[in-house]
């Protein structure tokens, strides 16, 4: 297994480049199955594995996906054939699941299995299936799928009240009500970037959804859409990981196509811990030359901080002097990367949801795991810092999520390589 070895030490100083956001195209992937008739042309796509995962989905139902260059994708769903979305490729992404609002919206049915991802909690799917059924559909739960079926073949629009403001039930329900019968209302909506973007995108083909991005959405059904042209929202997670890195390495980074607008509670924790931040055209400026000063950081749904960039803002606070608090309030298990930054040295102590890091001088380089795809983001900042060498395990977690991290962090001056596990090796 490949692995990224880090050496710790150098400043980080340059340009990057936000390539588009992972969780944006996923869904708008999925959404390009509604259209009935014309192609849609995405750009700004980025070579992911959950990309390349998602495309093999819709592939095996029929779609006709062309690889343009240059991150443009072409996709055209008229010949969609069966609505069983293949259980080996589901299991690889949560964002599979997402295939389930269009297929039922579409087609009056769809059969999917259970969905993947970064292991981070239970991370249920109820939300989703109380609102496809509050739309009408009727829902059996399987073993290892889920069938949902709208009796008429088309369901109906509906007032959904969201217990929680899910970002993947929100977006699944939003393709789901596009082509039913009449109004849906949805009710502590989430209002991520990322939902607004699709909402762009699916008002582009047709559709009448109005106040994306606010907590009460509305969509009217229409009776047909037609593939259309989008370009895909920079991604603002790897953006903020690339300020974070400039961040903790006292480093001076510009960050092109980096969005205030969709960072401002990270710009506010960096600012706070004593980096500057600076708003260029279309990019984001950091640099630090004082010191660190702890923080106090809690998740929540946006415009909250989010949970996404909480592993990286841990690795910047364990080399904080003073004693910060982060508490995560998204998902009950997303702590793991504090086991291994214990591991090169880091002093944290887990009260509950609140994990209470008191800063240390220095870390030391160690063998470390990206037990998900942020804890991974973060265990490659931690080395950035690091006395000695990180060797980073279990990194097809990191690329799930980030386009050629070695080469872009090199690019800034990291000392970064990949390279095979040679004990491993030895072992086989
Ligand atoms: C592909 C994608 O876009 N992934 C993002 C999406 O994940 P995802 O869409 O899975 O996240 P959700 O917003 O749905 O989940 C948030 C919380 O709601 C709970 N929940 C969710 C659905 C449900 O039916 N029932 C339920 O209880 C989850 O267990 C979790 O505790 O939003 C998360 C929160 O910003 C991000 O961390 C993920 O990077
Ligand atoms: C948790 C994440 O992704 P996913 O929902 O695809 O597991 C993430 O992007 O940090």
């Amino acid at each position: 297994m490949a692995l990224i070895v880090v050496q710790g030490g150098q400043r980080l100083e340059g340009t990057v480049r936000a390539y588009g956001a992972k969780n944006a195209v996923l869904p708008i992937l999925a959404a390009t199955l509604l259209p009935e008739s014309g192609a849609s042309l995405l750009d700004q796509v980025p070579p992911l594995s959950d990309v390349y995962h998602l495309r093999g989905i819709l592939d095996a139902l029929g779609c006709v996906t062309e690889e343009l260059g240059d991150g443009k994708l072409r996709l055209t769903a008229q010949h969609v054939d069966t609505t069983e979305a293949p259980t080996e490729l589901v299991s690889k992404l949560r964002a599979s699941f997402l295939v389930m609002g269009p297929l039922l919206a579409r087609f009056g049915k769809a059969r999917v299995g259970m969905p993947g991802g970064c292991s981070i909690g239970s991370r249920p799917i109820d939300l989703h299936l109380e609102g496809f059924a509050a739309l009408g559909a009727e829902i059996e739960i399987g073993e290892t799928f889920i069938e949902a079926t709208a009796p008429t073949g088309r369901l109906k629009g509906a007032s959904i009240p969201l217990r929680f403001a899910s970002v993947g039930a929100t977006q699944n329900l939003m393709m789901a009500a596009v082509l039913a019968e009449g109004k849906t209302v949805i009710e502590n909506a989430a209002c991520e970037p990322e939902i607004v973007d699709l909402a762009d995108f699916l008002n582009a083909m047709g559709a009448d959804v109005r106040d994306a991005g606010t907590a009460t959405m509305t969509i009217y059904g229409v009776d047909s859409l037609r593939g259309a042209n989008h370009s895909i929202i920079p991604d603002r997670i790897e953006a903020g990981t690339f300020l974070v890195a400039g961040a903790i390495t006292g480093g001076n980074v510009l960050v092109e196509g980096a969005q205030a607008q969709h960072l401002r509670p990270v710009i506010e924790k960096l600012r706070e811990a004593g980096a500057q931040i600076t708003e260029e055209k279309n990019a984001l400026r950091v640099v630090r030359t004082g010191r660190l000063r702890p923080l106090d950081v809690t998740t929540g749904v946006h415009p909250g901080y989010p949970t996404d960039m909480q592993a990286q803002m841990s690795a910047l606070l364990a080399v904080t002097p003073g004693t910060s608090y982060v508490t995560e309030t998204v998902f009950e298990n997303r702590f793991q990367h504090f086991d291994e930054l214990a591991l090169m040295g880091a002093n944290v102590r887990i009260d509950g949801r609140t994990a209470v890091v008191t800063g240390v001088n220095r870390l030391q380089g160690a063998d470390v795991t990206a037990t998900d795809l942020r804890a991974g983001a973060a265990m490659i900042l931690a080395g950035l810092v690091a006395e000695g060498e990180t060797r980073i395990h279990a990194i097809h977690h990191i690329e799930r999520g980030y386009v050629d991290v070695v080469e872009r962090f090199r690019a800034l001056g990291a000392d970064l390589r990949k390279t095979e596990d040679v004990r491993e090796l030895q072992l086989k």
